[in-house]
């Protein structure tokens, strides 16, 4: 079975403003990340994060050896977690069975062996959502459903903003060693996520968009907060955010999005608020 791994190295902030829009994507922007019947993993150097998309067809799919780790199975010294945002299917960890439905998910601890991959019914595929990153201990491997999710309520309808984030994999709800993981959804008509904008260089972090409809796009704007850019997303793309960059986007329709974090803590709160005056 053939497992497709792109490979992105980190992209500094003086780079990164001197790149059109076509190098800004090239470094931040993963696309097609969900193709039928396929892994394709792409391995960040940003805290060596892995940001997946597994679409089992027919049969069972299968992460086990992955070259680009160095090690004989992929989770011998890493964590993962797995968010379903498709039909329901089934993941495997060292042999047992976790039927994730819509948005649940599961965390899978380092060193449990093989991870296998089913759609429930191969006509309404599973979109799974792979996140890993390295991982020093084993923590329990969890199935995190939509109730068990600690709940944020942020902004408000008159500021276009009013969303609830849901945390997954948050030491409140999940232990785990680097990772966390949450689902943000809006209330309608509300398209703004992330702004007031922050950064957080002690952790990088990775957005990928989706529940949208074929024309809805994101504008989702990155870069240093003195030096702005941005990038059109459609639905399942995803864009990676270094430490330096602000992450924040604004759609054109419906969306929701996941976010996932790794680096040196794992304090959601630890963020570091942009005044809007030092936007540019
Ligand atoms: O560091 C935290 C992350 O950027 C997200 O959780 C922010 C988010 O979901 C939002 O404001 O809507
Ligand atoms: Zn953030």
């Amino acid at each position: 079975m053939t497992i497709t791994v792109s490979v992105r190295q980190v992209v500094g902030p003086e780079d990164a403003e001197r790149r059109n829009t076509q190098g800004l994507r090239d470094g931040f922007v993963i696309e097609d990340l969900f193709r039928p019947g396929e892994i394709n993993l792409t391995y960040s150097h940003l805290d060596r994060m892995i940001v997946g998309g597994v679409v089992p067809a027919s049969g069972t799919l299968v992460i086990d050896h992955v070259p680009e780790t160095g090690t004989e199975q992929f989770l011998e010294r890493r964590e993962a977690a797995i968010v379903n945002i498709g039909g329901a299917g089934t993941v495997s960890v060292g042999g047992k069975d976790y039927v994730l439905g819509f948005q649940e998910a599961v965390y899978v601890g380092m060193g449990q062996g093989a991870l296998g991959f089913a759609s429930e019914d191969p006509q309404a595929p599973a979109l799974f959502y792979v996140l890993s990153a390295p991982a020093h201990r084993t923590c329990r491997t969890v199935h995190i459903t939509r109730d068990m999710a600690k709940k944020v309520v942020l902004g408000s309808a008159n500021e276009s903003n009013a969303r609830t984030i849901n945390q997954y994999v948050h030491p409140d709800v999940c232990e785990s060693c680097q990772l966390l993981v949450g689902l943000t959804m809006f209330e309608p008509g509300s398209v703004w996520n992330t702004m007031p904008a922050h950064v957080h260089d002690r952790r990088m972090e990775v957005y990928l968009y989706f529940g949208m409809d074929e024309a809805t796009r994101i504008f989702h704007f990155m870069g240093k907060p003195s030096e702005t850019r941005h990038v059109v997303l459609k639905n399942l793309e995803a864009v990676l955010s270094p430490g330096w960059s602000i992450h924040s986007g604004a759609g054109t329709g419906r969306y929701a999005f996941i976010w996932a974090m790794a680096g040196d803590n794992m304090s959601f709160t630890d963020m570091d608020k942009v005044p809007m005056e030092e936007l540019r």
